[in-house]
């Protein structure tokens, strides 16, 4: 099928190249011409694992091409998918101006044969209609300049047959591809037949698991609802993880009290097939550009209906508090911060991502910063880029040896998979105070211990 997917940032990017791979026929959009110069290199803008390699060969399958055209892809897709940010705006709602600017342009372009027009981005309940309206307002805005140009005569009516489509996507960031081709379910949200139809039809290979890791596997399933549906199960599915990491945070904090580890609580209660092993992993809170702006934008839905939600604003305080656990326990370790070194062992909101949008390092040194602290950093991607990705108040530092050295504690923040084999003896040897907190009861205690590190964890 053809397929136009505008905004190329890391849900638009992996769609558009997975779809690629799996044989239709891809055009990416961006108005970021720097982006779109990279791409057409056959260079990913993100670092994505497995992102690349998947790119380059769908490109030069002649199946992937990018533009910053938005005229051109309009023409070419039968499906439009719109993938664009909905950051959050001050007041915890989404912005939506990047979505309305896109709807509005596919308007301008639309023209001819049946198209569907996905929504891709998280966007606020309702949001299906409103596109639908935007679409039309471009529609009509076009139709006016073909009156002026036509020097006052009546020109042909646009004809211009669509349908709007909520599909949102579920993937993490640093297993992207990964959750693209293995996805739990495909939700996708209308109350026309025909474009359900055609949404199907270009999942086919994925709901037959065509790339997945297992083959044999059922088929995925395929969850079709209403609009306002399939919008409610995107906020429903990442409010829950975030509760549900926020309770065993809350656990966590017990446990330090009363003495229990709750990476052991965790095991045992997520054998319970009712609540489930996965986003039990207590540590420094959730962060990220999904969970924070999404729960904010739920809540802020709820109370423009006059309902005020107390669970979801519970969630997000334990989850305040947590971001600066880490403070408490160097404070209880060292007393007096002012003065003292600090180094944290990754800045990304989680492994296998360059992306540091709310990530929980920018709170641990805004507030090390505030209590006079001196910050220093290692991330295995941040570092290695040579960029300062905007970061003030934080020294990066290019190997971890060269982090440790002078510190007073480290923090782990960010659980790499490379901070588990780090030289701890070597970093030990050269710090003022062997202490390290380790944020996501990532490493071992007994083997830091053994080298004479005082480590803390988190409930742990
Ligand atoms: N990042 C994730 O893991 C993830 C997962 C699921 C859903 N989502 C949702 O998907 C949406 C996109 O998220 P993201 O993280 O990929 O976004 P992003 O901010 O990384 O990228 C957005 C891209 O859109 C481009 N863009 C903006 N306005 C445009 C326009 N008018 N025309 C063409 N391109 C334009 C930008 O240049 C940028 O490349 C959001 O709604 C987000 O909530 C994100
Ligand atoms: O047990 C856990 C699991 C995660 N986290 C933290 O939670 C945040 C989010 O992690 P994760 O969900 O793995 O990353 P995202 O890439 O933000 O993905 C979430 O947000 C996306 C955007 O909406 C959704 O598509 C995904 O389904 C959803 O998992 C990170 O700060 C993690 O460190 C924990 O603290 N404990």
């Amino acid at each position: 099928m053809r397929v136009c997917v505008i905004g190329t940032g890391y849900v638009g990017l992996v769609t558009g190249v997975c779809l690629a791979h799996s044989g239709h026929h891809v055009i990416c959009i961006d108005n970021n011409e720097e982006k779109v110069k990279l791409m057409k290199a056959g260079q990913s803008p993100i670092y994505e694992p497995g992102l690349s390699e998947l790119m380059q060969s769908s490109a030069q399958s002649g199946r992937l091409e990018f533009s910053t055209d938005l005229g051109a892809g309009v023409k070419h897709g039968e499906i439009l998918f719109i993938a664009v940010g909905t950051p959050p705006l001050p007041t915890g709602e989404s912005d939506t101006r990047y979505v309305e600017a896109v709807a509005r342009g596919i308007g301008v372009h639309l023209n001819g044969g049946y198209k569907v027009i996905v929504n891709k981005s998280t966007v606020p309940i309702g949001s299906g209609d409103w596109v639908r309206r935007i679409v039309l307002d471009g529609i009509e805005e076009r139709q006016k300049t073909l009156v002026t140009a036509g020097g006052g005569g009546v020109p042909e009516p646009i004809h211009a047959d669509f349908d709007v489509v909520s599909n949102p996507e579920f993937l993490r960031e640093g297993s992207a591809v990964y959750d693209t081709f293995n996805p739990d379910r495909i939700v996708l949200g209308s109350n026309s037949k025909k474009a359900i139809a055609m949404m199907q039809e270009l999942y086919i290979p994925i709901v037959e698991r065509k790339f997945a890791d297992d083959p044999s596997l059922p088929h995925v399933p395929v969850v079709v609802t209403d609009l306002s549906s399939a919008e409610m199960i995107k906020y429903a599915a990442n409010a829950f993880l975030a509760v549900k990491i926020s309770f065993i945070n809350e656990v966590a904090n017990i446990c330090d009290r009363v003495g229990a580890d709750v990476t052991q609580v965790a095991r045992g209660i997520g054998l319970d097939s009712r609540i489930g092993s996965k986003f039990l992993q207590s540590g420094i809170g959730w962060g990220g550009s999904c969970f924070p702006k999404d729960v904010s934008a739920l809540i802020h839905t709820a109370d423009d209906y006059g309902f005020q939600t107390e669970l979801l604003n519970a969630a997000v305080h334990v989850n305040q508090r947590q971001r600066v656990i880490a403070i408490e326990k160097l404070q209880h370790e060292l007393k007096i911060l002012k003065g003292k070194t600090i180094g944290l062992l990754g800045l990304t909101f989680k492994p296998d991502t360059d992306d540091m949008r709310d990530a929980p390092s920018l709170t641990l040194i805004e507030q090390l910063n505030r209590l006079g602290a001196k910050v220093k950093a290692y991330d295995p991607i941040v570092s290695q880029s040579g960029l300062s990705h905007g970061l003030t108040g934080v020294i990066i530092e290019t190997d971890p040896e060269m982090l440790a050295d002078g510190c007073d504690a480290l923090v782990l923040v960010t659980d790499w998979k490379e901070f588990l084999s780090l030289n701890y003896e070597k970093m030990a040897k050269s710090m003022f105070n062997k202490v390290l907190i380790d944020g996501r009861n990532f490493l071992s205690r007994e083997a830091l211990e053994e080298i004479g590190f005082r480590y803390v964890g988190i409930g742990h």
